[in-house]
């Protein structure tokens, strides 16, 4: 639902209330509320220690849900350590005003057996597999090696459970190049896997081409889908070299040529439910990323949902907005959708340079600019 209210301010644009459609009017002292259901954010790291009490309350002051990414170190490979981290994750909550439940996921390993997928899924608190493909990204180093000759009988498992698949969806063969790793691994192992185990939920984590929202699209509605990150819908990879380099810009998959952009923003703004909200928020101390070697990830839950609504905005889809960031994840889990609203403020807000906490600092995305579409609660 959106609705204006009055504030003494510079022209701005008004969407037809309930209509779905999007009109740009003059319409000088009004400015802008947007109210959606509470979201989910289906893509999500949170580390542990120190760092998780400095990020959680970002992600848990925003949304309902957040699947959970098991790539700390050492990894989440049993059920019984993603029960000890869910624990973490609420104790670091206590005291804060909040309903945020984590739904946690265990790390694909060469070695993960049938009966710690039954284990999961009877916790109660694992709703995910992850697959990272060994060598892929931060923390995979204990990632899969042999997916089709170690994996199956997991794999198998997980269909009996109902239980999908999060894939990180990219070839690590440092020969092919890092812009097509990700239109290769859809090639040589999401195609034959969908085809060996077409019964196999896939969520295929962060897309960055427009290979991967073909691919998606072409695929059965309720059986493959995939998350997008504020950052691969707001960014092109000029901006990984804007003025120099920039380290909080870099994630992996790596950023994309700006056509790509294009397409992942068509399809997320087209209301396909195979699309959903998934940040991939991933913070890493200060000194890690500006680094001669930085890791990859970027810190984007405290902007996350101004970022969306902005890239909505720009291509007048912000009827849209709703479903994917807040009915499409749900339902493809199969989980009812949150009840509580949010609201989404049109008015500046600036965001930090950094947040500080004892023993370091972590930068966000956009950070020192200024955004639109402050979230509240009503
Ligand atoms: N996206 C990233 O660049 N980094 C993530 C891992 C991941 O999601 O691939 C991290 O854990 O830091
Ligand atoms: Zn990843
Ligand atoms: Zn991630």
């Amino acid at each position: 639902m959106i609705k204006s209210f009055a504030l003494p301010s510079k022209p701005s644009r008004l969407y037809g209330p309930n209509t779905g459609d999007y009109k740009r009017v003059k319409s000088f002292g009004v400015r802008m509320e947007l109210s959606i259901a509470q979201p989910d954010d289906w893509h999500l790291h949170l580390r542990d220690g120190e760092l998780l009490k400095t990020v959680v309350s970002h992600s848990a002051k925003q949304f309902g849900r957040a699947i959970i990414m098991p790539n700390l170190r050492p990894p989440i490979t049993t059920t019984a350590a993603a029960v000890s981290y869910h624990d973490s994750i609420l104790k670091a909550l206590q005291g804060s005003n909040t309903d945020f439940t984590p739904l946690m996921t265990l790390y694909l390993t060469d070695k993960t057996t049938p009966h710690e997928i039954k284990l999961a899924r009877e916790s109660g608190v694992v709703y995910a597999v992850k697959l990272y493909p060994a060598g892929a990204t931060t923390n995979s180093q204990d990632g899969v090696t042999d997916l089709f000759g170690k994996c199956v009988p997991a794999l198998e498992e997980m269909i009996n459970q109902n239980m999908p698949l999060l894939v990180h969806g990219e070839v690590t063969d440092p020969e092919v190049d890092i812009f097509d790793r990700e239109r290769v691994f859809i090639e040589t192992v999401l195609k034959p896997l969908i085809q060996k185990l077409p019964k196999l939920k896939v969520v295929m984590e962060h897309v960055t081409t427009m290979d991967a929202i073909k691919f998606v699209e072409s695929c059965e509605e309720g059986s493959v889908a995939a998350t997008v990150t504020p950052q691969h819908l707001l960014l092109n990879r000029n901006s990984l070299f804007q003025g120099g380099l920039q380290p909080h810009k870099y994630c992996l998959p790596v950023l994309k040529r700006e056509t790509h952009r294009q397409a992942i923003v068509s399809a997320v703004t087209s209301g396909n439910k195979r699309f959903f909200l998934g940040t991939d928020s991933a913070p890493h101390e200060r000194r890690t990323k500006e680094s001669s070697c930085g890791c990859a990830g970027i810190f984007n839950a405290p902007v996350a949902l101004s970022i969306y609504a902005k890239v909505f905005e720009q291509v007048g889809a912000l009827d849209k907005l709703e479903a994917f960031t807040s009915f499409n994840g749900p339902d493809f889990y199969g989980l009812p959708r949150n009840t509580k609203k949010i609201s989404l403020k049109k008015t500046a807000w600036k965001v930090p340079e950094s947040y500080s906490y004892a023993s370091g600092s972590i930068v966000p995305m956009s950070a020192g600019q200024s955004l639109e579409w402050l979230p509240f609660f009503p």
